[in-house]
């Protein structure tokens, strides 16, 4: 799920994806039938052994409802309408994370089929804290996410990673956002930066069951400007490395990792298709109804191995 602070965020959440990539294709070639060749055989029987252990067998998309921040009572009123009468792919798990104030009004009109995020979450243990939403509260309302980590919270309230394992203790999954801002990119830090913000999870967490994790370059939030499908996918498999690395070969087949930044019913497929993206973390998209439904089948992975 993609997550934002004012409008739902809508959040198609593709599951372990990049597991679920490998899976969902492999699962087409083993449906195809047709691969004889000894090197094939194993790329698919590697496949579904990913699959088999996976912790969700697939893809995953999360919005920030109606654009996380942009919400209004009537716009997430239409996004929970489109989607309600949306088809959508079976195999990709979505979630939606509206700000909070739309938390009750979203759970009590969308579908189950979809499951809502929130935004952002208190920190602390044991409840509430004035002004703040604890992880307690999000449960108490139906919340199975909280996106944490986005990069307006990092850049411009100064926030860090550090609310993940509390949220993760209480049974509430964690869309754990990382990302480089432009000048990092282009000073040659985008690993670097990544690999910094991953480590601030792998330390404070002692599982990652229950994480997607969500690469968004800051430059592409909200600009128009989506990272290349080569740009994304350059950084997904870096990061699906630094986990088989830092954490272990079965986190890191196992974790779904999605891309989020100006994603849209035009230049989805294309990074769908990508061996390592495991679904979208979306935002304005998902206020056009029609195309956010594109966006979800766009990771389903009969499409992606088609
Ligand atoms: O992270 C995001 C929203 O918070 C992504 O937004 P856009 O899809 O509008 O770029």
């Amino acid at each position: 799920m993609a997550v934002v602070s004012t409008s739902l965020a809508g959040a198609a959440v593709s599951s372990h994806l990049t597991q679920f990539s490998g899976l969902r294709k492999s699962f087409l070639k083993l449906d195809n039938a047709t691969s004889n060749s000894t090197h094939s055989f194993f790329q698919n029987v590697d496949s579904h052994l990913r699959l088999a252990s996976s912790n969700k067998g697939c893809r995953g998309v999360v919005t920030m409802a109606g654009s996380g921040k942009n919400g209004t009572k009537d716009s997430i009123s239409k996004l929970v309408s489109d989607l309600n009468s949306a088809t959508l792919e079976s195999d990709v798990d979505v979630v939606v994370a509206p700000p909070f104030v739309y938390i009750d009004q979203v759970k009590n009109s969308l579908t189950d089929r979809i499951e809502i995020a929130a935004q952002n979450c208190w920190t602390g243990k044991g409840g509430a804290f004035t002004g703040e939403i604890s992880v307690e509260q999000l449960k108490d309302l139906g919340c199975k996410w909280v996106v944490l980590g986005h990069s307006e919270r990092r850049h411009v309230i100064g926030e860090d990673d550090q609310k993940a394992a509390y949220a993760l203790s209480e049974g509430v999954g964690v869309i754990a956002c990382i990302g480089e801002l432009l000048e990092e990119r282009e000073a040659g830090k985008t690993f670097d930066v990544c690999f910094q913000q991953m480590k601030a999870y792998a330390d404070a967490v002692s599982s990652w069951d229950n994480i997607v994790v969500a690469y968004e370059p800051v430059w592409a939030i909200g600009t128009g400007k989506v990272a290349s499908p080569e740009q994304a996918q350059e950084v997904h498999i870096a990061v699906r490395d630094w986990l088989s690395k830092n954490v272990s070969a079965e986190v890191a087949s196992k974790t779904r990792i999605i891309y989020g930044g100006s994603v849209n019913g035009g230049n989805c497929a294309e990074l769908a298709k990508k061996e390592d993206i495991d679904g979208f973390l979306v935002g304005g998209a998902s206020l056009k109804g029609p195309e956010f439904a594109t966006i979800i089948n766009s990771v389903t992975s009969k499409k992606v191995a088609a």
